[in-house]
């Protein structure tokens, strides 16, 4: 018997504001293509999405405006949807196609294993066929060996009922960590080519740029400078995503980027208003009034509640059948996967970055003392006093105290990586690793190891810092439509997103009460096996096999000239394996007693 999603809790709402062109937008979606099972407040799924977007279709034709759907990539990997299936993925392409997306293009995840790129360009660029846009990324054939573009550089086309003439480009940040079978070309480099340079000087009414591409960072940057510099007063629309976060930029008056968060916990919506149509007679009276260009933002969270407020429907009125059949498509495949069989119960919630490292409820505390104590124990070498040390970018959700399933695990520890090692090196060499690693800056997140900046060992120090305090204010409560009841008072509220951005403080379409959350470092590490008395004279030194590179950089630092050939595996097993086990053994209790 399938779980049933959760039911969303009614909330204060703010409404979504409509223009001529009109988005939604999905990014980092990570495989959570059946909602949150554990978290009421983004529990719709894939299906209930195609629902919404129908019915705004709808309303879009009833009032004669446009609506466009946008996705910026990393939609695999972080769910047993995707994760738990050999080869990955088996349900969740068939699953996610069935959006009718506008413009979508590729994330950094869908590049790291051959194999997945492989499936990108096989499945996922048909799927969205003439949608697919690839400005700076290529795929190469395995038949052939021959270099081609993923998908076409860009797009023209026309809106439907605005007749709004759009020229739209897709973008991956300048990711360097992908397999051998694509190649990224830095954005700088692709802004500098013809085709490009002949497609910022077509006539058109407005520039769509989507991007699996931070909003502040130096790729957007480029390619604003780059548009504008040929199109003083076009208005240029971003999407962007990798982050996670909610975000909206403002970078001239005609000029906004929107990210909308990750893990299907965010709807984007973006309306924009006042778009001349410079090939198009205009109504003198429309024309006057819009006069000045606006651009709205929205966080939708993803829920019925939400969605049946924005569409004024109910629960017997919202749903379409093609969204029906999707959820339905999603429930058998949750089955057929057996994602919701259960490995154990959790005693307690463990949070990544909603309690401070180290501390009592860290799943990074709780990785370093129980888990990697345990799992990382090779029986050849388990007498060998060892450091081992975990990114903790390769844990990717909280875990909740109860049920723990085969999904669970794919959701905190999705990746195929391994434990390895270097052997016999020296302590005070391998000591000074875990702190080199944290005093970078967010190194794993730039991914660029060519830019990441060792600062000298006397500088080095972590701390664990509370970051973005929110304290909620009752000015700052929304009086809603009808439908939407007040709350009077924030304890009231559900913990959730209170986004700041260069719009302000009212962006969430849900009033939530805010949550606080703490730095983390960019790795942790276990010392184990250690003598009792004083410092071994060589260590073991473990590490996830996805940050090698930067632990012979940080050896290398420190004057050991160690490379890639002094590299052993430490445990055969994946790691995802590894933890299963050991959720398994140490957490049997049953829940549901
Ligand atoms: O094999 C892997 C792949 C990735 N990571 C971590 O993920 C982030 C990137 O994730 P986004 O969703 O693109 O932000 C990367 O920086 C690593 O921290 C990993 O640990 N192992
Ligand atoms: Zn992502
Ligand atoms: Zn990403």
């Amino acid at each position: 018997e399938q779980p049933s999603a959760p039911k969303p809790v009614a909330a204060p709402m703010r409404p979504l504001p409509w223009g001529q062109l009109n988005f939604l937008q999905t990014t980092d979606t990570h495989g959570w293509h059946a909602g949150h099972l554990q978290e009421p407040q983004y529990s719709a799924d894939w299906g209930d999405y195609i629902s919404f977007a129908e019915r705004m279709h709808e309303k879009a034709d009833e009032i004669g405006v446009d609506l466009l759907l946008i996705d910026t990539g990393d939609r695999i990997e972080g769910n047993g949807l995707y994760d738990g299936s050999s080869p990955k993925g088996r349900y969740d392409y068939d699953i996610f196609r069935e959006q009718d997306i506008d413009v979508i293009c590729t994330g950094n995840h869908e590049l790291y294993q051959a194999d997945a790129a492989a499936r990108e360009y096989t499945r996922t660029v048909p799927n969205f066929q003439g949608k697919y846009l690839a400005s700076n990324l290529d795929y190469i054939k395995p038949e052939t060996g021959e270099t081609i573009p993923m998908a076409q550089r860009f797009r023209k086309f026309t809106t439907k009922n605005q007749g709004i003439r759009v020229l739209a480009l897709g973008f991956l940040f300048d990711f360097t960590g992908n397999a051998n079978n694509t190649v990224v070309q830095p954005v700088e480099k692709t802004i500098e080519e013809t085709w490009f340079q002949d497609a910022i000087r077509e006539d058109v009414d407005l520039f769509l740029v989507i991007g699996h591409v931070t909003l502040h960072g130096p790729e957007y940057k480029a390619l604003y400078r780059a548009i504008r510099s040929e199109n003083w007063d076009t208005p240029i629309q971003f999407f962007g995503g990798h982050s996670h976060i909610r975000d909206f930029a403002r970078y001239d008056s005609k000029a906004y980027a929107l990210q909308s968060g990750r893990y299907m916990e965010t709807i984007g919506w973006m309306s924009i208003d006042g778009i001349k149509r410079k090939g198009k007679k205009e109504d003198p009276k429309e024309l006057e009034l819009r006069a000045s260009m606006t651009f709205q933002r929205r966080y939708i969270d993803n829920n019925l509640f939400g969605y049946h407020y924005h569409t004024a429907l109910n629960e017997s009125t919202f749903p379409t059948e093609h969204g029906l059949n999707v959820s339905a498509a999603i429930h058998k495949a949750r089955k057929a996967l057996e994602l919701d069989y259960l490995y154990g119960c959790a005693p307690k919630d463990l949070w990544m970055s909603r309690a401070p490292y180290p501390s009592e409820n860290s799943l990074f505390s709780w990785l370093e003392k129980e888990v990697l104590a345990d799992v990382a124990t090779n029986p050849e070498r388990k007498d060998n006093p060892r450091l081992v040390i975990y990114n903790t970018g390769g844990m990717r959700f909280d875990i909740f105290k109860g049920s723990f399933t085969r999904d669970s695990t794919y959701i905190v520890s999705p990746f195929t990586s391994r434990l390895e090692y270097i052997k016999d090196v020296p302590f005070k060499a391998a000591n000074q690793v875990l702190p080199l690693l944290n005093n970078a800056g967010p190194i794993f997140e730039a991914e660029n190891l060519k830019t990441w900046q060792l600062a000298p060992p006397e500088q080095l120090g972590y701390q664990s810092d509370i970051i973005a305090p929110q304290l909620p204010t009752q000015d700052s409560l929304f009086a809603g439509p009808a439908q939407a009841p007040l709350l009077q008072s924030s304890p009231d509220l559900v913990p959730g997103y209170t986004t700041k951005d260069d719009a302000g403080d009212d962006g969430d379409d849900t009033l939530h009460a805010p949550i606080s959350f703490y730095k983390i470092p960019n790795c942790i590490q276990s010392t184990l096996s250690m003598p009792e008395n004083g410092d071994p004279e060589t260590v073991d030194l473990v590490f996830v096999d996805f940050i090698q590179p930067w632990i012979l950089t940080a050896l290398r630092f420190v004057g050991q000239t160690y490379n890639a050939s002094h590299v052993e595996p430490y445990r055969e097993e994946i790691f995802t394996d590894l933890l299963a086990d050991w959720i398994k053994e140490n957490w049997k209790k049953d829940c549901t007693k």
